[in-house]
């Protein structure tokens, strides 16, 4: 069996749990501690670094699309070290210019994305960044995204996936999907 990495351990040991919050029954995955400790966020980048390119050694990847708002502390960083363009898919009504969207729901609520036309071109190698896959309604609508602006979605990857809600089903056929820490919930 494969030596865990001590990376993946001081992570996971940082992330916050915070019972009822911001609903009665979730239990809320906290990453913002992890930046009281700026090597860990380092850790992180350097995780869906190395996964990514031991699995596509060859592929250049051309932009990391991250989240609004949790995915954004990760995305720029990623890209920079890929040497590639950062992306913000946001909520609704923040993009100037041409934009597509796309509506979703999620573990406590719904919300619509949003991505600028001029931001991508046809045919890009993307990596899609957030901090957590729940319900998996986020990323699938930025993937629905990605999809419309005929993006080619190598990977996506989250600090957190809490396994137990199927999110993984719910993104498009074929995705292949990174977490570096699993919960049940
Ligand atoms: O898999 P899902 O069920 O869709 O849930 C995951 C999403 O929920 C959280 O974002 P949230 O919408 O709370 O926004 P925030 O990042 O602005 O806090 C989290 O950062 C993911 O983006
Ligand atoms: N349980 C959870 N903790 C943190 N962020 C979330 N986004 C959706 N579900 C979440």
């Amino acid at each position: 069996m494969a030596k865990p990495d001590p990376r993946i351990e001081a992570i996971k040991a940082r992330i916050q749990d915070f019972p009822d919050f911001p609903k009665p029954g979730i239990l809320f995955r906290d990453i913002f501690p992890l930046f009281q400790h700026p090597s860990l966020c380092h850790d992180v980048v350097n995780v869906f670094y190395e996964h990514f390119v031991s699995k596509y050694p060859s592929t250049k990847v051309d932009a990391v699309l991250g989240l609004d708002a949790r995915g954004f502390l990760f995305a720029p960083l990623l890209a920079e070290k890929f040497r590639a363009n950062f992306v913000a898919v946001r909520k609704k009504g923040k993009l100037p210019g041409k934009v597509v969207s796309c509506d979703y729901t999620l573990e406590y609520g719904s919300a619509e994305v949003e991505i600028q036309n001029h931001a991508v071109s046809d045919g890009q190698n993307v990596i899609i960044v957030d901090d957590l896959l729940a319900t998996g309604g986020t990323m699938n609508a930025a993937c629905l995204l990605a999809k419309k602006l005929k993006l080619n979605i190598i990977q996506c990857q989250c600090v957190i996936a809490l396994t137990g809600l199927n999110g993984e089903k719910k993104l498009p056929a074929g995705i292949d999907f990174y977490s570096i820490v699993q919960y049940e919930f």
